[in-house]
């Protein structure tokens, strides 16, 4: 558990004067504790021996409330200096797993749910800060305090020693026994937490899909059972440190009664002073919090050894796209070749591309049709090394992609996925994501491209309105818009449409194709569509099947010659003809 902590050793580093801070006000704290006890016994040691001088005892009491003072002190000290290191050391560390996350490649995101990230993020990060604070203090003062009190008692009381001292060795046995239990325990439940947080952030996600389906009930059931798990793996902890706290304070009760067995023997005995039997008593549940503490320490490292696990695990993962040591900067303008392209998705027994090979020229526009599952969205996501692309494969400028440095690389591409998102903010925002400080003007020109502007003119806001959680909800043809929009403003050398009109009907279709082309003049194009009124636009079009190119040509020549690209030429004819 503990090499887990390894990945904060930088941050305690850079912390260790704010630790070292904290730890001296801890040790003022119970220093002043400590003391506390030895005045109480001298106080009563001068009453009960009945020359009662009160200026004396004043100026005692005095000194107690000076040391109470000085207690208080420390104890905001060490909150400040502790606390705060361990919520900065939280900042960094949740910014060092975000920083992380986002260098990550999509197949990556494949793999592990969104939600199972939050509850890391968030849940797992939170029992780290534990760890790092309280963890921390608690450690320290059950040392610090359990020593002290141990060689208070043995040379001050040393008949009461062997009394108060007997159960240590059975409450370090319970505490470490029960410290590996619930390491194993705290790992269940947050694994029970993200696997409900994981639950909740989809259904919520897809509530349209599911209010659609009527699956409110059978999603809430699944649900319940989701809660149920977590809430037994949280009873199994409740259990045992339900029954450990316990227990601890048992054996200190039952010290309690023999050192008032004794030490009350004693006193009357003369063997010991009234004031002597008060200070033992104070140290003795003084020591209880120590002794607990030990099972708050095991119990807060090992909760924040098992999120910091969870958390490694996650800072652990490779890129499995990485940008070359000494990549290339940014692509010029010049042809796109594919040179016997395959590529079979990791886990995948069927090639999803099958020898492909074509060259687009710069300044030309390529169509790309095929029918579902062809591998059409695949070609277009290895050329900007979204996947991995085998070397030797694809090629801009002369240069293979993987010489590329990877950002100046993905820069040159500007994509309209199939799917868009739209980000919480405004319409202006969302068109503006791809560029730093976009100005108005260059926004308006990109909707316009578009024609979503005409859509924006009638919207409360215009270009400040909110879209997303917090504002309007667009259809899908004019989320597809503002996407053609974000990619036109940051004018990429080449620019992808993977089926981005799809939403949109066949007259705005027109519209935006022809403004396009205008805007796009002298720029490299790829447009994957179903429609061939699409492709028409297109200077060469190739047709896939199966993950291989079928037929290629420009679309006269296609519709010329026998094939799919006729056949659905011919079909979508037929449907235009009859819808006319
Ligand atoms: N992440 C993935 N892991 C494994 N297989 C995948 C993955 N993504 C796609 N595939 C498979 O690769 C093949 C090609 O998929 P691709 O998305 O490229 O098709 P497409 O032509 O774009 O389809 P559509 O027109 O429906 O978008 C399909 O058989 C698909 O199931």
């Amino acid at each position: 558990m503990l090499k887990e902590f390894r990945t904060l050793l930088p941050y305690y580093k850079t912390y260790a004067g704010r630790y070292a801070m904290g730890f001296l006000f801890l040790f003022i704290t119970d220093a002043g504790q400590l003391y506390l006890p030895q005045l109480i016994r001298s106080v009563i040691d001068h009453i009960s021996a009945g020359n009662v001088d009160l200026s004396l005892v004043g100026m005692k009491v005095l000194f107690m409330v000076g040391i109470a003072f000085l207690v208080a002190v420390g104890r905001f000290g060490w909150r400040y200096y502790i606390h705060g290191a361990s919520r900065k050391i939280e900042k960094r560390l949740r910014a060092r797993l975000f920083g992380h996350l986002l260098t990550l490649s999509p197949s990556f995101y494949g793999r592990i749910s969104t939600g199972d990230l939050m509850a890391r993020a968030t849940g797992d990060m939170h029992h780290v800060r534990m760890a790092s604070g309280m963890g921390f203090v608690a450690l320290f003062d059950g040392l610090f305090m359990t020593l002290f009190i141990i060689a208070i008692i043995v040379f001050q009381f040393p008949q009461l020693a062997l009394i108060v001292l007997a159960p240590f060795p059975l409450i370090t046995l319970q505490v470490l026994g029960i410290g590996r239990f619930l390491g194993r325990l705290f790992k269940a439940v947050q694994e029970g937490y993200a696997s409900l947080s994981s639950h909740v952030q989809e259904a919520l996600s897809g509530i349209l899909v599911l209010k659609a389906f009527v699956r409110e009930d059978s999603n809430l059931k699944v649900f319940s059972g989701k809660n149920e798990d977590y809430k037994h793996r949280n009873l199994a902890l409740v259990r045992l440190w339900g029954f450990a706290f316990p227990m601890i304070h048992f054996l200190g009760g039952i010290v309690t009664l023999l050192l008032l067995r004794f030490g009350g023997m004693s006193v009357l005995e003369g063997g010991m002073s009234p004031g002597d039997f008060v200070a033992a008593m104070s140290y003795l549940a003084m020591l209880i919090w120590p002794m607990l503490g030990m099972g708050f320490t095991v119990n807060m490292l090992e909760r924040g050894g098992a999120s910091l696990a969870r958390i490694n695990a996650i800072l652990r993962e490779e890129p499995e796209i990485r940008s070359p040591e000494e990549g290339v900067c940014c692509p010029q303008a010049g042809p796109i070749e594919v040179r016997d392209l395959s590529f079979t998705y990791p886990g995948s027994r069927v090639p999803a591309l099958r020898n492909v090979s074509f060259t687009v020229r710069p300044g030309q526009t390529l169509g790309i049709l095929g029918r579902t599952g062809s591998g059409k969205s695949t070609l277009i996501r290895l050329l900007p090394r979204l996947l991995d692309t085998p070397p030797g494969t694809v090629f801009i400028s002369g240069r293979d992609v993987r010489e590329y440095e990877l950002s100046s690389l993905r820069s040159s591409f500007g994509i309209v996925p199939q799917e868009t998102f739209l980000f919480s903010s405004t319409l202006s925002d969302n068109i503006a994501f791809g560029v730093d400080d976009a100005p108005r003007e260059a926004v308006e020109a990109a909707a316009e491209a578009s024609t979503i502007s005409r859509d924006i003119r009638l919207f409360p806001h215009g270009y400040e309105t909110e879209v997303g959680e917090r504002g309007i909800t667009l259809s899908g043809g004019q989320k597809q818009r503002i996407a053609i929009s974000r990619a036109l403003l940051t004018k990429p050398e080449i620019l992808v449409f993977d089926d981005a009109l799809a939403s949109v009907d066949t007259s705005t279709e027109e519209s935006i194709l022809e403004g396009f082309i205008d805007l796009r003049r002298g720029k490299t194009n790829i447009l994957i569509s179903h429609r061939v009124s699409t492709l028409k636009f297109a200077d060469h079009i190739i047709v896939l099947e199966e993950g291989a190119i079928v037929q290629a040509g420009t679309h006269e020549e296609l519709i010329a010659r026998e094939g799919f690209y006729a056949e659905i030429a011919n079909l979508q004819r037929l449907e235009e003809e009859e819808s006319a």
